[in-house]
């Protein structure tokens, strides 16, 4: 699938444009639907980006946000991507939005994800937005090499919805929305800031392994093309 790079001077930059671009999609879903929804990732490249959204104007009591991922931990946890989001996001003109956790206080993560997927059933079908990161091994998301459910998470035919996770690069087990249900959002993005991650996707870029670099999956098979926001 096609992609377009987006360069910027800087980390502050990007995150300026990229929130203008993303404020602007919500506002035209909630014209065309009434409601919009954003699937957001966690990790710490997103901070300035969450920031600058938080503070934009527009119908956000129409707004639902979730996670692309999260670690199966409770939202206390420092690690938590549902912390991330609630102390640079959910704040400003953007605290009237609602917030759909995926981690649930359960005794195990494959409970939370039938809850989640449950859940967030009706906003995600497709999502408006999603932004997703990438790490230094090629995953995004939660689709990491050698995962225990890499290769179904990123099948094409997987129903939507939210997987565990469990690999050696996570950290805790991962609960994680299936490629499917991130691959035809109405905007998809990937936002990756530094010189490594663009080598990181210029390999990814020159290969078809997809179980070697999970992104991969995302570059081949999205079925909307992805807008990739970088700066140095
Ligand atoms: O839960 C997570 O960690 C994210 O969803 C993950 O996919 C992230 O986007 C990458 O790991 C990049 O993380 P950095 O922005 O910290 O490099």
């Amino acid at each position: 699938m096609t992609s377009r790079f987006h360069s910027f001077p800087d980390a502050g930059a990007l995150a300026e444009g990229l929130a203008d671009t993303v404020a602007a999609k919500l506002s035209e879903a909630i014209a065309a639907r009434g409601t919009a929804s954003i699937a957001v990732s966690g990790g710490s490249t997103p901070k300035r980006f969450f920031e600058a959204l938080s503070g934009r104007d527009l119908a956000w009591d129409k707004v639902t946000i979730t996670l692309v991922d999260e670690r199966f931990v409770p939202a206390d946890n420092p690690r938590s991507n549902h912390l991330l989001v609630a102390t640079h996001l959910l704040k400003d003109k953007a605290a009237q939005a609602t917030f759909l956790p995926l981690f649930r206080n359960l005794p195990s993560a494959l409970q939370a994800a039938a809850i989640a997927t449950d859940e967030t059933a009706d906003i995600g079908n497709p999502f408006d937005v999603v932004i997703l990161g990438m790490g230094g091994d090629g995953h995004t998301a939660s689709f990491f090499p050698g995962g225990n459910h890499l290769e179904r998470v990123i099948a094409s035919d997987v129903p939507r919805g939210v997987m565990t996770m469990m690999a050696d690069g996570a950290g805790e087990e991962r609960l994680t929305f299936t490629f499917s249900s991130l691959a035809d959002a109405r905007f998809l993005a990937l936002h990756i800031e530094g010189e490594g991650k663009r080598e990181v996707l210029e390999k990814a870029q020159s290969g078809t392994d997809e179980l070697e670099m999970p992104i991969r999956a995302v570059l081949n098979r999205a079925s909307t093309p992805l807008d990739i926001y970088w700066a140095p």
